[in-house]
């Protein structure tokens, strides 16, 4: 792995510098080693180096256990055409409080953090710096980073092992509000080709309602209920051109290969006037998929024997 190879179009792009939990989420892929990885500033940039080609892929983070989705990529997802998902990482996360060496906790007037970051130690902050105003990084390593070059805020909200990369004070240890937080992270292709099916998958959507029809949001949570399909993450995500309009961004426990998965996609299609598929990909934690028997491959496959039958002609068995 190295760094900032700005041309390269087998390289990763990560938001960066190095030291961020988007960089240690892109350790955890076996295929980014020996590739030049990038980093970049924010979420649009990591997917504008892989739609023109400057990236093969990018990592990005999606979900927080603190926020639910972060909606910068949400929305990002929604908007850049042709990106897929291709894997998931999980990272916990922590983190320390830092400044310029000699600084006190009393001194503290300004916090330099990433917002999502910010949203994560909004507690302990509240409480141990009342009154202070957030200014708003691009990385949790920038955050750090920016505290040597202009002077943006008193401290920052950083990652803990920030002081290998700068020479700061850390001013407070474990300042996340939950100590078992954890962000999800996606590996974000052009690629077309699907990762297959491991039993233990997950699958990304993003689906538009029909404009002024009571009940189709019931209508799309249908398609998954009557299948047997569960699903992980549910949010809704203003489309941007009108009030009161919403884009629904879905997480579906299975693989597009899996029969009930995909005869939900087919019902979704049917009434939706935009399906995006982001992808199907195998689930970080591993976890099976569960599902009733009666939601098994096979029942769609006799089910869908029974009817050719019936159509050719055949004699009912
Ligand atoms: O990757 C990082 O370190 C970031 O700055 C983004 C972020 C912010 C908060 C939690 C996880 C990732």
């Amino acid at each position: 792995m190295t760094d900032a190879a700005a041309d390269a179009t087998d390289a990763y792009s990560y938001l960066g510098p190095a030291g961020t939990f988007t960089e240690a989420a892109l350790k955890q892929v076996p295929d980014a080693a020996g590739h030049p990885w990038n980093p970049v500033n924010n979420v649009g940039e990591a997917l504008a180096d892989v739609t023109s080609g400057r990236a093969v892929a990018a990592m990005i983070a999606i979900e927080n256990s603190i926020e639910g989705g972060v909606s910068a990529t949400q929305d990002a997802l929604a908007t850049v055409p042709g990106l897929r998902i291709v894997g998931e990482y999980l990272v916990p996360v922590n983190f320390v409080l830092v400044a310029r060496p000699g600084t006190t906790l009393a001194d503290v007037r300004t916090v330099n953090a990433h917002p999502v970051a910010y949203a994560q130690t909004h507690g302990w902050l509240e409480r141990e710096l009342p009154g202070h105003a957030h200014v708003p990084s691009s990385s949790n390593v920038q955050a750090a980073a920016s505290l040597f070059e202009n002077d943006v805020a008193d401290a920052a909200v950083a990652p803990p092992g920030i002081d290998a990369h700068h020479p700061v004070d850390v001013l407070a240890t474990g300042i996340g509000d939950n100590p078992n937080a954890v962000t999800r992270f996606v590996l974000v292709s052009r690629s077309r080709a699907i990762p297959p099916r491991t039993g233990a998958d997950k699958t990304s959507l993003i689906v538009e309602l029909p404009d002024d029809e009571p009940g189709s949001l019931l209508a799309m949570l249908e398609q998954f209920s009557t299948r047997g399909v569960n699903m992980s993450l549910l949010e809704s995500r203003p489309i941007g051109d009108a009030l009161g309009r919403y884009r629904f961004v879905v997480d579906l426990d299975g693989h597009i290969e899996d029969e009930r998965v995909a005869d939900a996609l087919l019902g979704l299609r049917r009434f939706s006037p935009n399906v995006i598929f982001l992808g199907s990909y195998p689930r970080a934690d591993k976890q099976p998929n569960e599902y009733h028997s009666k939601y098994d491959d096979a029942v769609y496959v006799e089910a869908r024997d029974w009817l050719r039958g019936l159509l050719s002609g055949e004699p009912e068995a």
